[in-house]
């Protein structure tokens, strides 16, 4: 029998269309589809998309309120009392202060509020002079921020001092292009001080995923961030008005402040370390094993300090596994090959987990899918803000080696994608995943074809 169709699908919503749309676009079926009202069904005309656009829509008197518990009056005048923003800062800071001292002390732990440094092996120095003597030693001293050694730069500020400032600068520079550079930016100029970024390269946020590194950098420009790439300070001179910053392209100008976000070292100096026999790497990091251990038997580290991975989950893993390891009778130890980060940039944040498609081509082949888009919250109030979701795959294994998320609250959803791929999942893994819908995080299970494929060899 001849029919006119290879398949009718009676409805143009979600099943129907889906179902329609694979079974002539990808089957070659003849299709043909009845819809007695709008195509898309209730999903989109009466269900799912109007109804999160009303949810986004309805929380703008709540944000407001919350914003005002944040020192707003009317954000769109700028009114920014950032007094009462320190004010309430201070008070959860000595809050959470309070918890991390109780808790520790709850546990049974004793503590002395001084500097302390090695005398030994098996000895610590107060500043008072005390001294104790322990069977083990861990060093968790974490890192400090460093300068780049230009002319004057004791005028210039580093991270701490953004949390104290008495008030804002009206016109601040950022020094740099890693994580704190980036954030700094976003949150100045977030909170109206007119915010230059100098950065020597040519897109911030070096080793991330280049995609990813190239959106973060227009979107630092978009919401307003003066980001000059390709600039470094030379020197810096007081002036009247603040300070004065020369620059490698001759020209001059002057802040009312300046910003060091120019890396961390290890701060294992004047600890004492010279009278132990535990070794440092060129930049100061103490050496450890895969146990945290240093060349000398009774002393550990963990944290930044030894530079492994500067991030506070890790130092914590790092501490644990160190603690389960030495007075657990449980041995631990912390893989660092694969750690999901995130970087809170406005409104898009960059969430980050295992090889970036460079490393994954160097590595061998890979295929890339990578769905770049406008999500819904921000195209429906008219922004061109993109969003990524990008997935680097094994074509041989099938294995998921990398994930990068652009986009809002990528923190959160990069958090829930590396309990999969730490798992080891593969792509199958994720397609076989029921998406949850309407999310920007669905497109992680739906990405059907790789939007690239990079073979060895290639050029
Ligand atoms: C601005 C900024 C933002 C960051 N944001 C994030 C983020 O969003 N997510 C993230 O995961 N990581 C972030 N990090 C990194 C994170 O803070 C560090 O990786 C983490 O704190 C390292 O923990 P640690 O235990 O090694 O060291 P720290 O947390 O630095 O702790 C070391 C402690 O040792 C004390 N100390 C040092 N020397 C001595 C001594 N001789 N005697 C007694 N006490 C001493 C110090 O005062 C300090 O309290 C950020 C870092 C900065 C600077
Ligand atoms: N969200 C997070 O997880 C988070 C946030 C902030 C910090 N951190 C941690 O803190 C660490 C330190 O952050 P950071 O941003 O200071 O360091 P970074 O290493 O990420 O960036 C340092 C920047 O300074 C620039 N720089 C270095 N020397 C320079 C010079 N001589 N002249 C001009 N520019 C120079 C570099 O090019 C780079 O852009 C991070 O690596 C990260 O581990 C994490």
């Amino acid at each position: 029998m001849n029919f006119d169709y290879d398949l009718f699908v009676i409805g143009g919503g979600s099943g129907g269309v889906r179902a329609a749309r694979i079974a002539a676009g990808e089957h070659g079926a003849r299709v043909g589809l009845a819809e007695e009202s709008r195509m898309g069904g209730t999903c989109v005309i009466r269900g799912c998309v109007p109804k999160k656009l009303m949810i986004f829509a309805s929380n703008a008197p709540m944000m407001a309120d919350e914003m005002r518990g944040y020192g707003w009056g009317d954000a769109n005048a700028h009114q920014f009392d950032w007094a009462a923003f320190r004010n309430k800062l201070d008070t959860e800071l000595n809050r959470l202060e309070a918890a991390y001292t109780t808790n520790a002390e709850r546990a049974g732990v004793e503590i002395h509020r001084q500097r302390a440094k090695l005398v030994d092996h098996h000895t610590v120095s107060l500043a008072d002079g005390t001294r104790f003597t322990a069977k083990h030693i861990l060093i968790a001293v974490g890192g400090r921020p460093a300068k780049i050694g230009i002319p004057g730069e004791e005028l210039g500020l580093i991270s701490d001092d953004l949390f104290l400032l008495d008030e804002l600068p009206r016109r601040a520079l950022l020094i740099g292009g890693g994580f704190i550079a980036c954030e700094f930016a976003t949150i100045l100029n977030g909170l109206g001080v007119q915010t230059v970024q100098a950065y020597r390269g040519d897109a911030v946020l070096r080793g991330f995923d280049t995609e990813a590194r190239e959106m973060a950098t227009q979107q630092l420009s978009d919401i307003g961030v003066d980001l000059r790439l390709g600039l470094a300070p030379t020197r810096m001179d007081k002036s009247e008005g603040g300070v004065t910053v020369s620059f490698d392209d001759g020209s001059s100008e002057e802040f009312d402040a300046v910003f060091f976000a120019t890396g961390r070292d290890p701060y294992s100096w004047d600890l004492g370390l010279e009278n132990t026999e535990v070794r440092r790497r060129k930049n100061g990091a103490i050496e450890v094993d895969q146990w945290s251990q240093t060349s000398v038997p009774s002393i550990f580290a963990v944290g930044d300090v030894t530079d492994r991975v500067n991030l506070t989950p890790v130092a914590i893993r790092e501490g644990h596994a160190f603690a389960d390891t030495i007075f657990g009778g449980h041995a631990r130890k912390v893989n660092h090959d694969v750690v999901a980060s995130a970087v809170y940039l406005r409104p898009a944040e960059l969430g980050t987990i295992g090889l970036t498609e460079e490393q994954a081509r160097e590595r061998g082949a890979v295929d890339v899918y990578s769905a770049v888009f406008r999500p819904m919250r921000s195209m429906f109030a008219g922004s061109n803000s993109r969003t990524m979701m990008k997935l680097l795959v094994d074509p041989d294994t099938d294995k998921v080696l990398g994930c990068h998320i652009f986009g809002p609250e990528a923190g959160e959803m990069i958090q829930l994608a590396a309990i999969p791929i730490t798992m080891g999942a593969t792509k199958a893994d994720f397609d076989a995943t029921m998406a949850v819908h309407p999310t920007a995080a669905e497109e992680l299970v739906t990405m059907r074809q790789p939007s690239r494929r990079h073979r060895p060899g290639e050029a």
